[in-house]
């Protein structure tokens, strides 16, 4: 029987070369040696596009299944949780607001609180197929899944990678790496102080101030020179450090956002510019700082450019909302002075040692927390397995958790009915009911070194609580004490008219970043 041409194609391309090599023309009768080398490359081509077609059609179908089985996972347990019957495809706060009998245009943490009146404290609401957020409003359920749940929101890794490159702290995934540079982080804040050099450099202000912008700027001193030492006072380039750090602040969020970066937006490389030129003039501070000083935090760059970013901003948001407070309420300012005065001697520069024994102080910094806290939401998730809580009901792996610090920390049930008012002396409220031994003891349990209450989560709480709470309650009430003992902190004239603010109108004043004057007292030593 005669053999087809094409049976004397080789299959493969080591069969080709090895017929062509024991007879280089075998199948003279079908084939001239060019048309079978084309025949057999075109052949050899149309096999291996097919193979890799199959394997990347299985690959594809095996991500895509598995994917499909992470959402339909994510559906049922998610489904499982209390919430608006409303399907993950659908889901968003457009869609779950009408349910709740508000307008389409409510804000999220005003959705989350209607929806916690109807469906109890932990509810969950779909914002996409695959993105279940699950809001918590109940402080044991809180405590328990942030002590579970170790892992931080990707988008907030992302933004600090796109502006510093790789961090140690503030990754998403916890790990032992992550759990080891806390610890070293912390025990590196705890032995620290504020300079004295700060206090003194703030002492020597005696001119009409933009009230945020006088805390960012002692916010920026102190963490710097915490992190730098005191070389960071007098360096030529602290303003514009502190400008392009504040530009990165604003904008990171935003760019991080974008799952491919716009290049082809010019102000998208303005923004990668800006953090090319922090992380250059923060290599500068490092170099200078390591020649200055041998005690200076140990750490990467992007490590101290993420600190320096958080701690500024938080700081100064927290530092800014004491001095609004203080200055429109005078018999606050005149009671915390009496406590600087009774309790601090001889120069102008308060110390941190002092400040730790002024309770009353202390307890307004813990108010000013509680009643702004730095961002409205704590965000936590568990990435790679479910979260079983006590009370059974499972948290699957990926979503997202919420804690809406607002709903928290102005809950009646928990701070009272004055839970809208300021008022430090809730801090100290056990102190009455006590005998003095004992009056002591509940201070300290109030105040205690790491300033921890329990419902108060402004610096969260568990496994990835704030590493610098204690450094920043103690550094703000330490500025504040030395402004408050040197000055007498005014609105400018103008300002109150210019705003045309009633004075009993609070929250809107709060809410307003007032020009202060600090007027020198007369009656310090
Ligand atoms: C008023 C000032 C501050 C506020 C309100 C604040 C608040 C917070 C909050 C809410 C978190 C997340 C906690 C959680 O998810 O449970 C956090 C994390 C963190 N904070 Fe602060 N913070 C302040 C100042 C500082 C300062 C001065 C430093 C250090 C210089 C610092 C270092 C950190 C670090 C390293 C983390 C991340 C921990 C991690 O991801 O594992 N913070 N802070």
């Amino acid at each position: 029987m005669e053999e087809s041409c094409e049976t004397f194609v080789p299959y493969t391309l080591l069969g080709f070369l090895i017929r062509r090599i024991t007879d280089p023309d075998p199948f003279s009768s079908c084939y001239s040696g060019d048309l079978l080398t084309s025949y057999f490359l075109r052949d050899y081509f149309t096999r291996g596009t097919n193979a890799i077609l199959w394997i990347l059609f299985f690959s594809i179908t095996f991500i895509l299944l598995s994917r499909l089985a992470q959402i339909v996972r994510l559906w049922t347990l998610g489904g499982r949780i209390p919430g608006p019957p409303v399907w993950p495809l659908f889901g968003g706060c457009a869609t779950v607001a009408p349910l709740c009998g508000s307008d389409r245009d409510i804000d999220l943490t005003g959705l989350l609180s209607k929806l916690h009146d109807n469906y109890g404290p932990l509810v969950r609401l779909w914002f996409g197929p695959s993105q279940l957020f699950v809001s918590v409003k109940d402080t044991q359920l809180i405590k328990e899944i942030l002590v579970k749940a170790k892992d931080k929101l990707p988008l907030s890794e992302r933004a600090y990678n796109l502006a510093f490159g790789a961090l140690n702290l503030f990754v998403s995934a916890f790990n032992d790496k992550v759990n080891e540079n806390r610890e070293s982080l912390a025990e590196y804040l705890n032995n620290k102080s504020i300079s004295t050099n700060v206090i003194k450099n703030l002492v020597e202000r005696t001119n009409s101030l933009d009230c945020t912008t006088f805390a960012q700027c002692m916010a920026l001193k102190a963490i710097g020179t915490t992190l730098f030492g005191d070389i960071f006072l007098n360096w030529k380039n602290m303003t514009q450090y502190e400008e392009l750090l504040m530009t990165v602040a604003k904008d990171g969020f935003f760019w991080a956002s974008y799952v491919i970066a716009p290049f082809w937006r010019r102000d998208y490389w303005r923004y990668r510019s800006a953090c090319e030129r922090l992380k250059g003039l923060t290599l500068e501070i490092m170099e200078l700082s390591e020649r200055d000083s041998k005690s200076v935090l140990k750490a990467s760059c992007g490590d101290l450019l993420g600190l320096m970013l958080h701690g500024c901003v938080t700081t100064a948001s927290l530092i800014a909302n004491i001095l609004t407070r203080l200055v429109h309420y005078p018999n606050l300012q005149e009671q915390i002075y009496s406590e600087v005065s009774a309790i601090h001697k001889g120069s102008h520069v308060v110390s941190t040692d002092e400040v730790r024994k002024m309770q009353f102080l202390l307890a307004t910094v813990l108010e000013s927390a509680r009643l702004m806290p730095a961002g409205p939401f704590l965000q936590r998730c568990s990435l790679k397995s479910d979260m079983r809580l006590e009370n059974g009901i499972v948290i699957p792996a990926g979503a997202i958790v919420f804690v809406p610090l607002h709903l928290v920390q102005m809950n009646a049930s928990i701070w009272g009915e004055d839970f809208l008012e300021f008022v430090p002396s809730r801090f100290l409220s056990n102190e009455n009911d006590l005998d003095e031994k004992e009056s002591t003891a509940t201070k300290s349990q109030y105040l205690n070194e790491s300033f921890k209450v329990e419902a108060l989560l402004s610096f969260g709480d568990g496994a990835r609580a704030c590493v610098g709470q204690s450094f920043a309650v103690l550094s703000s009430a330490t500025l504040v004490a030395s402004i408050v003992c040197n000055f007498e902190i005014k609105l400018q004239q103008n300002a109150a008219k210019d705003s045309g603010l009633a004075a009993h109108d609070s929250v809107s004043q709060e809410n307003q970043s007032p020009r202060i004057v600090l007027s020198k007292r007369t009656d310090t030593n």
